[in-house]
C-alpha cells in the first residue's frame, strides 16, 4: 500500500508533536522510522493505523483518503500488545474471523503460521497467561495471518529473545518479500534497520529531518556530525 502524507500535523494540546509537510512512502518498501525518544515515531504510527486523529493535514492510501476499506488491509503491532482474553488460538484466529474466513481455512492457517513461528505449544494457552515476549509473537502472528497490505510495527521485537527475533524479523522479511505488504517499522536498533529495512526515515521534534535509502541516510553529514549513528560506522 502507498502511503502519501502530505501538510499534517498533530498538537496534544498547546505542544506540536508532528509537523509532516511531505511524504511518500512507496508500495511495497519496508521502512525503518528512527530518531531520539518523543520524536513522534509512535504519534505517526498511530495516526497511520487510524488509532488517533490528526490536528490538521491528509493522509492517502493507495490514493485514497482513510475509509473502513482501507483500515481493514492494514494493522499495527505495539511493544505492549492488547490481547483479547481468550486463547492463544483464538487471538490469531480473530482477524481471520473477522473476514468471515471459513472455519476449516482458519485452523489451517492459524496452524501453519503457529508451526512457521516456532509457537505451537502456545496455541491453547490463555493470552494473559503469557509472557511480554510471547504475548509480543502472538501479536506479530495476530497481525501476519490476514495478509495485509501495510503493516504498522512499534519496536515490535523490544522484548524479545535472540532465538525468537530471528523468527519474528524473518516473518517479517518474508511478509514483505513474498506477499508485497509494506511495512513501517519503529526501531532503535540501527543493527536491526540495517537487516530489515531499505529506507529510514529520522524524526526528531516531529519533523522528518532525513528520508532515503538506509545507508544514505546513517551517513548523511547531520548524522555522521551529530554521532546519531555512531553504531552504524562499525556495522556498515
Ligand atoms: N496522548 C498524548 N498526550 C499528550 N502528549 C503526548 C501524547 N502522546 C504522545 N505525546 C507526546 O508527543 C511527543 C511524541 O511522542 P511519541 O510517543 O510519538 O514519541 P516517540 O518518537 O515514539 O518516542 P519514543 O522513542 O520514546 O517511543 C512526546 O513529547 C510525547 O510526550
Amino acid at each position: 500500500m502507498e502511503i502519501v502524507i502530505s501538510n499534517l500535523v498533530k498538537n496534544y494540546g498547546q505542544h506540536r508533536v508532528l509537523e509532516i509537510e511531505e511524504l511518500k512512502i512507496a508500495r511495497g518498501s519496508f521502512c525503518g522510522i528512527m530518531g531520539p525518544n518523543g520524536a513522534g515515531k509512535s504519534t505517526l504510527v498511530k495516526i497511520l493505523g487510524g488509532l488517533d486523529g490528526v490536528t490538521s493535514g491528509k493522509i492517502y492510501y493507495d490514493g485514497k483518503e482513510s475509509s473502513g476499506d482501507v483500515y481493514q488491509n492494514m494493522t499495527v503491532v505495539f511493544q505492549k500488545p492488547y490481547l483479547l482474553r481468550d486463547t492463544v488460538f483464538y487471538n490469531i484466529a480473530y482477524p481471520l474471523m473477522l473476514r468471515k474466513v471459513a472455519k476449516k481455512e482458519i485452523e489451517t492457517r492459524v496452524r501453519q503460521l503457529a508451526e512457521e513461528m516456532a509457537m505451537e505449544d502456545l496455541l491453547y494457552r490463555k493470552a494473559w497467561t503469557l509472557s511480554g515476549g510471547e504475548a509480543q509473537k502472538v501479536a506479530l502472528a495476530r497481525a501476519l495471518v490476514f495478509k495485509p497490505a501495510l503493516l504498522l510495527l512499534d519496536e515490535p521485537t523490544a522484548n524479545i529473545d535472540p532465538a525468537s527475533m530471528v523468527v519474528m524479523e524473518s516473518m517479517i522479511k518474508q511478509a514483505n518479500a513474498k506477499e508485497g505488504t509494506t511495512i513501517l517499522l519503529v526501531t532503535h536498533h540501527i543493527h536491526q534497520a540495517k537487516r530489515l529495512c531499505g529506507d529510514i526515515v529520522f524524526m526528531d521534534k516531529g519533523k522528518v529531518e532525513e528520508f532515503g535509502e538506509m545507508r544514505e541516510v546513517i551517513f548523511s553529514p547531520r548524522n555522521i556530525k551529530t554521532k546519531w549513528f555512531m553504531e552504524g560506522e562499525i556495522i556498515i
